[in-house]
């Protein structure tokens, strides 16, 4: 038995040598996995294949095969993998981000899809605009505050504000955010291959569910959060604000949800969107930090366009190195570089190999990100590989998508992804238009260095090590211009 463990099953994509029992489980780091599994990628290919303790997962990491695999075939590949801890223990099977392709899923889908759709995003501008307001006025009154704590504040605020409808939170606290972050940091690690012992272990599962004591920290957790979001969702909303918990309490009933089931669909969303948009915003200001030079374009489009009052939605069509400024930086840094994985839901043939049903398969974001195929030297930060000659957004590649290829793949591409992009669009700008941005000096007047790559691994999602810097207003009157800019709208 044991020899046959260590033979690859039939037909399976390549990969790394298994041992027994085992199979890659010492060779696959718990920090920094993609790291590995984009090495892996350079040996055995856009597709290949590792296994834990028997459990075979697929990789994917070039854009060809993801987009074959998880777009083309997503009527096969749209499951989840069972996430024992995260989705059954903590989340108690009400996370929809975890749910197995089925009816529940489909519906918390579907309720949440009609205020977060194309069509409908373009209203929440005027709370976008509001926010990165917010932020710009912050960071000029409030240096003394770690830049970080700003953008994670705006991240969070844009999300409660477009899914519950409340008020912006303010800087100075009470966040009411703030306790379901430091909840929701134990599920962003369990969900992770082999991020928690249940799941790499399941023949765990039934013990821990026969017995009150081991279940008591997770029920605890479950019943806290779920008292946040009911909390969240039943408190009445700002009148006219488009929210997701708005809509959700006009049409759940048809669709036979619940206000239980509603503070839920708010959680997935809230979770999704707090920490990817915080990352994306840091990674912004980290690399303009490094690379400089690399936001020269888009500041002088600033300049020629905008000015010296605040960049509007409207001046968006001709301003195409932001845009290819947002692409880059999901590109280069994709906030959640694994993506989240899917699974086989039957046997299927790709490429002459078997995927095999219940086989984990896995976006490698960060590799896919760096396919030659679409991106020449994928490492190198440089916003202008999106511009073509006439100074315009170049056509995407097939598969693609876009270029925002890191909101993931088919049935589950991400929900948050227009809204995303919005409230990218609109804080990259302002704060390019506000701010020079600066290494630190020390005492001496000598720059303090930034470490690369920077990576801080925080279980799903990736974000930058904190790192040392000083914004410098543009205008000594930014906060009037803001105030005069706001006025006129
Ligand atoms: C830059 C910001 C964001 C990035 C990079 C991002 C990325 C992703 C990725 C990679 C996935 C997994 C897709 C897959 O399984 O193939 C995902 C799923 C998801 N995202 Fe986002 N996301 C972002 C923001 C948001 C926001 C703002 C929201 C909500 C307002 C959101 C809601 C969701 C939900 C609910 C899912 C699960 C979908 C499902 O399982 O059906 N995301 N996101």
């Amino acid at each position: 038995w044991l020899l046959v463990s260590t033979r690859r099953p039939a037909n399976l994509p390549p990969g790394p040598k298994r041992i027994p029992v085992f199979g890659n489980l010492f060779q696959t780091p718990s920090n920094l996995l993609f790291t590995k599994l984009t090495e892996w990628s350079k040996e055995y290919g856009g597709i290949f294949s590792y296994d834990v303790m028997g459990q075979p997962i697929i990789v994917l990491s070039a854009a060809q095969e993801a987009g074959d695999v998880l777009d083309r075939l997503s009527a096969k590949t749209s499951d989840r993998p069972p996430l024992i801890k995260a989705g059954e223990f903590l989340c108690k099977n009400m996370q929809m981000t975890f749910l197995p392709r089925g009816k529940r899923w489909r519906t918390m889908r579907r309720a949440a899809h009609e205020s977060l759709n194309v069509r409908v995003v373009k209203d929440y501008a005027p709370m976008l605009k509001d926010e990165a307001t917010i932020l710009v006025e912050g960071l000029v009154d409030h240096p003394d505050i770690p830049v970080s704590g700003h953008i994670h504040r705006v991240a969070a605020s844009m999300g409660w504000r477009s899914i519950f409808g409340h008020e912006a939170i303010p800087l100075l606290g009470p966040d009411p955010s703030h306790r379901i972050e430091e909840l929701a940091a134990e599920m962003s690690v369990a969900m992770l291959p082999g991020g928690s012992v249940v799941d790499v272990f399941p023949m765990l599962k039934p013990i821990i569910a026969r017995s009150k004591f081991l279940r008591k920290h997770a029920d605890r957790w479950f019943e806290e959060l779920s008292s946040c979001f009911l909390h969240a969702y039943s408190t009445d909303q700002i009148e006219g604000q488009l929210s997701v918990s708005g809509t959700l309490k006009e049409t759940g009933e048809k669709l036979g949800l619940t206000a239980h089931d509603g503070a839920w669909i708010g959680a997935a969303l809230f979770f999704a969107a707090e920490d990817t948009t915080a990352c994306s915003l840091l990674w912004f200001i980290y690399a303009i930090l490094l690379y400089p030079e690399t936001a020269s374009a888009a500041r002088q489009q600033l300049a020629d366009i905008v000015g010296d009052r605040p960049p509007e939605f409207s001046d968006r069509d001709k301003l195409p190195h932001i845009e290819a400024l947002v692409k880059e930086v999901l590109r280069w840094r994709p906030p959640v570089p694994m993506s989240i994985g899917h699974a086989a839901s039957e046997d299927f043939e790709y490429k002459g190999y078997t995927i095999p049903k219940g086989a984990v398969v896995v976006a490698n974001l960060y590799g896919i990100g760096r396919d030659p195929k679409l991106y020449s030297d994928g490492e190198r930060f440089d916003p202008a590989r999106f511009i073509d000659k006439n100074g315009q957004l170049k056509q995407p590649a097939r598969d693609s998508k876009d270029d925002y290829l890191c909101f993931g793949h088919g049935r589950r591409i991400c929900l948050g992804k227009d809204i995303s992009i919005e409230s990218l669009w609109i804080t990259f700008a302002y704060l390019l238009w506000a701010f020079d941005i600066k290494k630190r000096r020390d005492s001496n007047g000598d720059e303090v260095n930034v470490f690369e790559p920077g990576f801080l691994d925080k279980g799903a999602t990736l974000e930058p090590v904190p790192f040392p810097l000083q914004l410098c207003p543009r205008y000594i009157d930014l906060k009037e211009r803001l105030k005069a800019a706001n006025h006129g709208a």
